[in-house]
């Protein structure tokens, strides 16, 4: 589902972020990826998200080599990829409903399809109950879930988090990890950012590790 094939990125002639980054994550895989401070790992996620380009190498998304995809459909490849920030970026002036709902909104969904797949995705997460109040209202690991709700409202086949847990304890991150698991079961492919090190050896899944932009440990193909 989500390859790299000797990728390497660079922002200025001495800023070099990926060194010829090799791996392959197949459907329904769950990763973590990790590594210090400034390793690449955002850097990583912005390729596959096309906020970012390679300079070397390939980036494959669903079979589709990112590299060359027209700016004009940028756009198209984001629909099929959720994302799950540590902050969770929502709007506090709308309703719980309304963040959830914005993805669908901007593909012109309809109302009827609008108010059934949110409804289904705030029932995944626990929170059909508070459709209807400010995220303001609602606790850390609450809002982390409407913003959970709103990166898996369209169903994409990839699911990106980083630093998912960063706020919170260590029930409600292993909470919100149960959940990332139930969606890979179903045949998401998930990727997740972070440095909480503790998650990473409780979950037991692989993990790619960045080490000044080298992947040193978790690379490998598709079914390795
Ligand atoms: N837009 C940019 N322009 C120039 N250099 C950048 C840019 N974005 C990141 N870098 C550099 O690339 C390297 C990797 O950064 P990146 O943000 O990918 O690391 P990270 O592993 O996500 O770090 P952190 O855990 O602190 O978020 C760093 O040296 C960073 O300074």
């Amino acid at each position: 589902m989500i390859e790299f094939r000797q990728v390497t990125k660079r922002y200025d002639s001495d800023h070099t972020a990926l060194r010829q980054v090799n791996f392959g994550l197949d459907r329904g895989e769950l990763a973590f990826l990790t590594g210090h401070s400034g390793a690449g790992k955002s850097t990583l996620l912005k390729l596959i998200m096309v906020m970012e380009r390679p300079s070397a190498g390939e980036v494959v998304v669903g079979g589709q080599v990112l590299n060359r995809l027209p700016r004009r459909q940028v756009p198209y490849i984001r629909r099929h990829i959720g994302v799950v920030f540590q902050n969770h970026q929502l709007l506090f002036d709308r309703s719980v409903f309304d963040n959830v709902a914005m993805p669908l909104e901007v593909m012109g969904t309809s109302a009827r399809d609008i108010g059934r797949r949110v409804r289904a995705a705030l029932d995944k997460v626990g929170l059909l109950s508070k459709e209807k109040m400010n995220p303001l209202q609602l606790s850390g690991g609450e809002q982390q879930r409407v913003g959970i709700a709103r990166a898996v409202v369209n169903k994409p086949p990839v699911l990106l988090a980083d630093e998912p847990t960063g706020n919170l304890d260590p029930q409600l991150s292993a909470d919100i990890m149960g959940l990332f698991a139930e969606f890979s079961q179903v045949g998401v492919t998930v990727l997740i950012a972070t440095h909480d090190i503790g998650l990473i050896n409780d979950l037991g899944r692989r993990t790619l590790t960045l080490d000044q932009g080298r992947l040193v440990a978790g690379a490998g193909g598709l079914h390795g």
